[in-house]
């Protein structure tokens, strides 16, 4: 991180702060005490094996799914009403897993509804397209093809690109590289790491790619059983024999 982002982050509030959220499915504990602090332009990467909590504790924080207890403070503010609305107006946007773009939309199509129901002016919007073009610039090979059409690859990109469209303080990914070769995700990885250096953007990233995702994280949070049983830099888990050890 350079130290231009390091000092804007020093004085900024935490882009996200939960303490002590507990939140489960029909009586049964899913997450259990869970505290997290994603720093303003911090790149934060989460792991953990399947069903750890991961997916619900990106609801959680995204208000898509109530917890039973524990408090979120979004940019130093407690949201009058923690609901996705909310979010997107603070300056929160989720990629949930599994890409959601509407298959018989074109990619234009998808962008044009994402940017109305963000309520960004017409005048605005081109603007706003280009934009995320600069920042993945092969969607300009398929932004006219419906989206049903796309690889698994390109439809990842648009379902982030979607997102970016808001123009997001904070970005919380709900592992992007599922169904990608490697070198597809370092591709569509690192332009998007690169908005914390040019735009001060915090990233959420629950991935299980770990190369990839540590090449890119400031730090690493290791979740088990709804809890969190790891936290440090990157560096402390390279050594492979430790990560295995925490799984
Ligand atoms: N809507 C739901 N209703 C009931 N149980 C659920 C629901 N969503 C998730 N669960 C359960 O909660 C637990 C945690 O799931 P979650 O998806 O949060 O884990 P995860 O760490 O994201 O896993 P994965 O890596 O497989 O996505 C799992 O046991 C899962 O079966």
């Amino acid at each position: 991180m350079s130290a231009a982002v390091e000092t804007a982050r020093a004085a900024a509030p935490p882009a996200i702060e939960a303490r002590g959220l507990c939140a489960g499915y029909g009586g049964r504990e899913v997450l259990s005490d869970v505290s997290l602090t994603l720093g303003a332009g911090e790149i934060l990467c989460l792991i953990g094996h399947n069903g750890a909590g991961k997916s619900t504790l990106l609801r959680v924080l995204f208000g898509l799914h109530r917890p039973a207890a524990g408090t979120i403070r979004v940019f130093g503010e407690t949201l009058p009403r923690h609901v996705p609305a909310a979010l997107g107006a603070a300056g929160v946007a989720l990629v949930p897993e599994g890409r959601g773009v509407f298959p018989d939309l074109t990619v234009e199509e998808i962008f044009g509804l994402a940017l109305w129901s963000a309520g960004v002016r017409a005048s605005e919007r081109e603007e706003r397209v280009e934009e995320v073009l600069g920042v993945l610039p092969r969607i300009r090979e398929f932004r006219n093809r419906r989206a049903g059409t796309l690889s698994g690859g390109q439809q990842q990109m648009v379902s982030i690109a979607r997102a970016l469209l808001t123009r997001p303080r904070a970005l919380l990914l709900d592992e992007p590289s599922i169904g990608l070769a490697p070198k597809l995700f370092q591709d569509l990885i690192r332009p998007i790491a690169a908005l914390r250096e040019s735009r001060g953007m915090a990233i959420l990233l629950v991935e299980q790619n770990v190369r990839e995702a540590f090449a890119v994280s400031d730090r690493v949070l290791v979740m088990k059983s709804g809890t969190f049983i790891f936290e440090g830099a990157p560096a402390e888990l390279s050594d492979h024999a430790r990560l295995m050890e925490l799984f």
